[in-house]
């Protein structure tokens, strides 16, 4: 395994310290969160008592090969935990996600959750947020005049394709890959792109996170919550 992948999945492992019997838990998508998919799969093997909500169909048949018990939000009225992965997170830990084009279904589940942990490796953490295109999930229907929209914005939005073919989201709607650059005020831009019409969501997760496990060379460093005195520590 690369050193970045054993640091992935140190991150993810580390998470899966802080889920407890009984709890309803938001299961993350994307290659972390499948290190966490994993170890709670064997978790729950050795008798941990859970429910997850998977954020993408990836996940959820991940899940299902792992063993976790599923749930949805037709039959609990609350998430106590959601663990997620993300693809560039600010020093205030907002979060630039959707890379693997699961932002609409991450945002209501990590929304909905009372602590939100986000796992990745040290290369996801960045001074501002906009190197990594940002996804935006769109409708079909007149994507070509929403797409004209963002551009006016300042951005270069480019049509998401998988093999040649147009990226169709768990929700039947396309994705913009949209570079802005640096995010000087991500908030403000994210309100700004929501109330286009056509826009479903942005992939910007402004003060949502709780904590972020970050893997690096081997070793894990927790972020945020300061409300807790383990707020800064190194895992081995
Ligand atoms: O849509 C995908 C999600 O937002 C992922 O959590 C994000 O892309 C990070 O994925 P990975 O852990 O593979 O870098």
């Amino acid at each position: 395994m690369s050193v970045k992948g054993n640091d992935k999945k140190l991150a993810a492992e580390a998470a899966t310290d802080y889920v407890k019997d009984g709890m309803t838990v938001g299961l993350g998508s994307g290659s972390t969160a499948e290190w966490m998919l994993k170890r709670l799969g064997a978790l729950v093997k050795d008798g941990l008592n859970i429910k997850g909500i998977p954020t993408s169909v990836k996940t959820e048949s991940l899940a299902r090969k792992h063993g976790i018990p599923l749930t949805d939000f037709s039959k609990t009225a609350t998430v106590d935990l959601a663990i997620d992965g993300a693809d560039e997170i600010d020093g205030q830990l907002n979060l630039l996600k959707g890379g693997g084009g699961s932002l609409v279904r991450e945002k209501i589940i990590d929304a909905a959750a009372e602590k939100l942990i986000i796992i990745a490796d040290q290369s996801k953490m960045v001074q501002q947020l906009g190197s990594f295109p940002l996804p935006i999930e769109v409708v079909p229907f007149g994507w070509e005049m929403t797409k004209k929209q963002i551009a006016a914005y300042g951005a270069e939005p480019k049509l998401r394709k998988e093999e040649n073919r147009v990226f169709v989201s768990d929700n039947g709607n396309y994705i913009l890959d949209c570079s802005f650059g640096k995010m000087v005020n991500p908030e403000s831009l994210h309100d700004t792109l929501k109330s286009m019409a056509g826009v479903v969501e942005t992939g910007l997760f402004i003060g949502m996170t709780d904590q972020a496990m970050i893997g690096q060379n081997g070793k894990v460093e927790m972020i945020g919550d300061t409300k807790k005195d383990d707020w800064w520590y190194w895992r081995e």
